[in-house]
């Protein structure tokens, strides 16, 4: 629940997208009360669209701008912002994509001198082309193609938060003939990532790029990627979750005021002060007992590793102390990196298994003991079968590992004073929180609690839920990661994460349902052999350093994973110096509504709000007041590209990233 307050609301407004229906309450009273939302999103539009042409170097008298124009409110916004850019002296062609254009905003459009060019046979747009032959629609469409592909900038205002499933007809042909035919946009994430191909406009989408999944995050079909996203009012989803977020590139988000009071975002992302939270600060009395231990079953024979890299994360990151279990080769491999670790059985607050161990496909995987000890330990973490009923209704004491007698086999216990902590049958939801990783994930019990943390690539949750019965390739995951994140969680119970460039972590909300936070604090150089492995062991010590809240606290798994992801993120981007991310919070464009007064004239004048006449609305009230927030030059060619990392570059960051945290 997001509560007023103005530092808080602008928080929020950077780290928490809403859905379709929660944007649409938002701004319906305003638009009752009569504020010019069309007028202000297409100022912002206008605004950035200027700035980027200067940080261009291109002087707007000599700019050429295409806009795609939708029937719908969206196609409002271009034309709006189009005769924003004709007052400047920028030369616009529109290009109307749907049988209707929005009759104010097309009328402000022409009278401030725009070009129009309509593609629709069956336009009704008053004053132009139509019941023109396929042979001109298609000429037509030819030559709208190459307008687009010569400007310099491309606005997308086809469909915005309007739109249902994938595109078609025209907007579908534009789009496939100037973006994409679905699929995750194929650029380079370093240098000058926003634009490697200097001869094709940029792009800026209105709201949203057309055609994306606006509240779940897919690509259904074609899009063009945008550069630039100017979102109105709040985020939605598809500026948060993988693949989408792609597509709408640097966000600009137009601050409208709404009211956040009461409205659940659908996504939230981590940011420093939240991922902050999760982080134990040392106290007086500390010893290295109470800074939280991990124990770590990780490494075999065949990856030994893991075992090394997933001990030192986690004796980096912030706890007390860590004990390893594995093949006496591997734990001198473990003893020679980490010589503080200690071996062996012992009392632990957090649990890491599986990074390293090999899966069940693996040929080795029958040799390997690894896989016996953590079975065994998983089985105490077994709540029952996954039912549409409350997990937690279960009985925790039916244990079927009591019955194979292999509590006597779980690794742990308090080895310094014999008092173990799950010897004793206690149920699942009350055992120290796990990460369950990599090989690990296949031997997951049917149904476990919140504390246990997932940590799949989109490889093992395909595997883990066609284990379940969901016949699911990596490529269907990486099409709908939520949805699959979702599904995962529901049908084990457990916190998933799901790692990629922005990594989704979904579990239980304290008030029922589920949560998603996202974490994008990283650049692409993470994607490296032995970074999954690093996440493993700076989870285990994030789960650590929770004071056992974690079985109490469903909200604060969540938050905790996804502090280690971002913790992770963060340590990717010291170590490497790049400025690159694979999320980035949005740049907040503020538009002061304009005066009651000028309100009233609007609506004496017959003008419904969302077809407000761009004359009417002064520099004051819109243009000049809207770049309070946003830099003339979007700086577009300075972000620092850094320079590659091993997973050991991440080890060793990790301690000034906690530091930094908590300063
Ligand atoms: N939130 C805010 O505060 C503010 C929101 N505002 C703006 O309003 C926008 C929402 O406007 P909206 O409701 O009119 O819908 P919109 O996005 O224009 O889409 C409708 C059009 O798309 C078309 N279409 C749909 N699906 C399609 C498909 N698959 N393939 C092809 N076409 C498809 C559909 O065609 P139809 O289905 O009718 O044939 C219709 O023409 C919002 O995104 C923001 O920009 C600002 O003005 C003010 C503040
Ligand atoms: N393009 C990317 N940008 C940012 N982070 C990435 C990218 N690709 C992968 N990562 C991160 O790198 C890590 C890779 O983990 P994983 O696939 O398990 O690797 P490994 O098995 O080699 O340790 C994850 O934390 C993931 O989120």
């Amino acid at each position: 629940m997001i509560h007023h307050g103005d530092s808080v609301r602008r928080r929020a407004l950077r780290h928490a997208a809403f859905d379709v229906a929660t944007v649409r309450a938002m701004e319906a009273p305003l638009l009752r009360s009569g504020v010019p939302l069309m007028s202000m999103a297409a100022a912002a539009a206008a605004r950035v669209v200027l700035a980027l042409l200067d940080d261009m170097d291109v002087d707007t008298h000599e700019a050429g701008v295409v806009l795609l124009a939708g029937a719908g409110d969206n196609g409002g916004d271009g034309l709006l912002a189009g005769a924003r850019l004709l007052g400047e002296g920028v030369a616009v062609t529109a290009v109307t994509v749907g049988r209707s254009a929005h009759a104010a905003a097309f009328s402000s459009f022409v009278r401030a001198g725009g070009s129009v060019l309509v593609l629709d046979q069956a336009s009704t747009i008053p004053g132009c082309a139509s019941g023109f032959g396929a042979g001109e629609a298609g000429e037509r469409l030819h030559t709208a193609i190459g307008l687009a592909q010569d400007a310099d900038v491309l606005i997308d205002a086809m469909t915005g938060i309007g739109v249902s499933g994938a595109l078609r007809g025209i907007p579908a042909a534009l789009a496939k003939a100037l973006g994409r035919d679905g699929g995750v946009p194929d650029r380079p994430a370093m240098g000058d990532a926003a634009h490697d191909d200097d001869d094709a406009p940029l792009v800026v989408a209105m709201d949203t790029p057309s055609g994306i999944g606006v509240d779940d995050g897919t690509l259904p079909g074609p899009y063009i990627p945008a550069d630039m996203t100017v979102m109105c009012g709040a985020l939605k989803p598809c500026a948060m979750l993988p693949p989408a977020a792609y597509a709408c590139g640097t966000v600009y988000l137009a601050d409208f005021g709404f009211d956040l009071h009461g409205h659940d975002p659908a996504v939230r992302a981590m940011d420093g002060a939240l991922a902050a939270r999760s982080l134990r600060l040392p106290r007086l009395q500390d010893a290295k007992y109470s800074r939280g231990v991990t124990g770590l079953i990780t490494g075999s024979t065949r990856y030994p590793g893991a075992g090394v890299l997933t001990t030192d994360a986690a004796a980096h990151a912030n706890i007390g102390m860590v004990r390893y279990m594995g093949p006496s080769r591997v734990q001198d491999m473990v003893l020679t990196r980490v010589p503080e670790a200690v071996l062996g059985k012992g009392r632990v607050e957090s649990w890491v298994v599986g990074s390293g161990v090999p899966s069940a496909q693996d040929p080795q995987a029958h040799a390997d003991t690894q896989r016996e000890i953590i079975t065994a330990l998983l089985a105490h973490y077994d709540v029952g079968e996954y039912s549409t009923d409350d997990p937690r209704d279960a009985d925790p004491n039916d244990d079927d590992a009591d019955d194979a007698g292999l509590h006597d086999e779980v690794p742990g216990g308090d080895a310094e004073d014999g008092d173990a902590p799950f010897a004793n049958g206690s149920a699942g939801y009350a055992m120290p929180p796990i990460c369950v990783d990599a090989g690990a994930l296949d031997i997951l019990p049917s149904r476990v609690p919140p504390q246990v943390v997932i940590t799949p690539h989109a490889g093992e949750l395909a595997a883990l839920l066609s284990l379940r019965g969901e016949a699911l390739s990596a490529a269907d995951v990486l099409a709908d990661p939520w949805s699959w994140a979702k599904r995962a969680h529901e049908i084990t119970g457990a916190t998933v994460v799901l790692k990629g460039a922005i990594t989704l972590v979904v579990g239980d909300h304290e008030d029922g349902g589920v949560v998603t936070l996202v974490s994008g604090a990283a650049p692409a150089w993470l994607g490296t052999a032995g970074a999954g492995d690093v996440l493993a062991g700076t989870m285990g010590a994030l789960l650590a350093q929770q004071d056992g809240e974690l079985q109490e606290d469903a909200d604060a798994c969540v938050e905790a994973a996804a502090a280690a992801c971002y913790i992770h993120g963060r340590a990717a981007a010291l170590a490497s110096g790049s400025g690159q991310r694979g999320w980035s919070e949005p740049t907040i464009v503020r538009i002061p509504v304009p005066a009651p007064a000028m309100n009233a004239a609007l609506s004496d004048a017959g003008l419904g709000v969302g077809a407000v006449d761009i004359d009417d609305l002064s520099d004051d009230d819109a243009v000049d007041a809207v770049g309070s927030d946003m830099d003339d030059d979007l700086g577009m060619d300075e972000v620092p590209v850094g320079h590659p990392i091993v997973a050991h570059d991440l080890i060793a960051a990790l301690p000034r990233v906690v530091s930094g945290l908590l300063g």
